[in-house]
């Protein structure tokens, strides 16, 4: 047995019982819009019934507490060094979502005892109580500790605008995934927003171009969740710290969130051992990344 199975052993999640639909949301390169579109489909999802907390695991980089204007007192960090309890650290956020901040770098989440890691992920597993969907915004990039994450994931959104270097970026972190051995492409589902784009049928081209070359040399298959295009409502909302989907819901950018959200929550992914919780997830993480 290995040390993670040991673990996901003493944790005291029944993995049995319902946990919370974990959506990961990444992108190849920083700046396309993965913070905004996590927010809004956060937003989105809520408004469609469901109980959403954001988990910004950007860390480092507090993008999502500024476009939600809210200042939250504890991280996970706290969880484990203050003895605070999940409740404790979880700030409200617009609408009714929750955000749980990663805090101030991943630096002080590394390196945890075994008895630090059941702690944090022990605590964790209550969140499959208060939420049914929880969204994680990682970094961009190929770091050790997005890539981690995506791996851990069951179900992944990739955000990608028409910038060369975005389609660049975003071929290096399916490569980079691709040759990982815990990467098991059919098993978690991986799709694309393309972001930024002039119409949502250049949207649908973008993603053709990415999807060609990821299959031919990568080997692996990214669906196509839809597309939000260019908007100037939507840098307007990001200035002035208010969601696009709560500032100016009319406009076409919020408009195509809100179409994205719904093809979400009307694609659950029904079979319950895919979905692997949030303690899970970060168990692996944390014990890969102390390794
Ligand atoms: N569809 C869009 N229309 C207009 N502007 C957009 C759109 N999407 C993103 N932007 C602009 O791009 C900027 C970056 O967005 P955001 O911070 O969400 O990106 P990110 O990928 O999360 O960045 P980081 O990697 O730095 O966290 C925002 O200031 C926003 O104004």
């Amino acid at each position: 047995m290995d040390q993670a199975t040991q673990l996901r052993n003493i944790i005291k999640c029944n993995q049995q019982r319902p946990v919370a639909r974990v959506i990961t949301v990444t992108s190849g390169k920083g700046g396309v819009g993965k913070s905004s579109i996590s927010v809004n489909l956060a937003l989105n999802l809520q408004a469609l019934g469901k109980r959403v907390v954001i988990l910004d695991a950007d860390f480092g980089l507090a993008n999502v507490e500024i476009m939600l204007g809210v200042r939250p007192r504890y991280n996970l960090a706290d969880l484990i060094y203050n003895g605070k309890n999940l409740k404790q650290i979880i700030t409200d956020g617009p609408n009714g979502i929750g955000f749980l901040s990663g805090g101030s770098g991943i630096q002080e989440l590394v390196n945890l005892s075994r008895e630090q890691i059941i702690t944090l992920t022990n605590a964790l597993c209550e969140l499959d109580e208060i939420a049914d969907v929880i969204i994680v915004d990682t970094g961009a990039g190929i770091s050790d500790v997005v890539m981690e994450f995506i791996a851990a994931s069951s179900e992944v959104l990739l955000v990608v605008t028409p910038e060369p270097t975005s389609m660049t970026d975003s071929y290096a972190l399916l490569k980079t995934l691709s040759k990982r051995e815990d990467f098991l492409a059919e098993c978690i589902p991986l799709r694309m927003i393309s972001n930024r784009v002039e119409t949502i049928s250049k949207g649908k081209e973008l993603y053709d171009k990415l999807n060609v070359v990821v299959n031919k040399f990568l080997n692996i298959n990214i669906e196509f969740l839809g597309a939000v295009p260019q908007d100037s409502y939507f840098s307007k909302a990001v200035f002035q710290q208010n969601p696009v989907t709560i500032a100016y819901p009319k406009s076409i950018s919020a408009q195509a969130i809100s179409e994205l959200a719904f093809m979400i929550n009307n694609n659950e992914i029904i079979e319950q051992q895919m979905k692997k919780g949030i303690s899970q997830i970060f168990s692996n993480l944390f014990f890969k990344l102390g390794q």
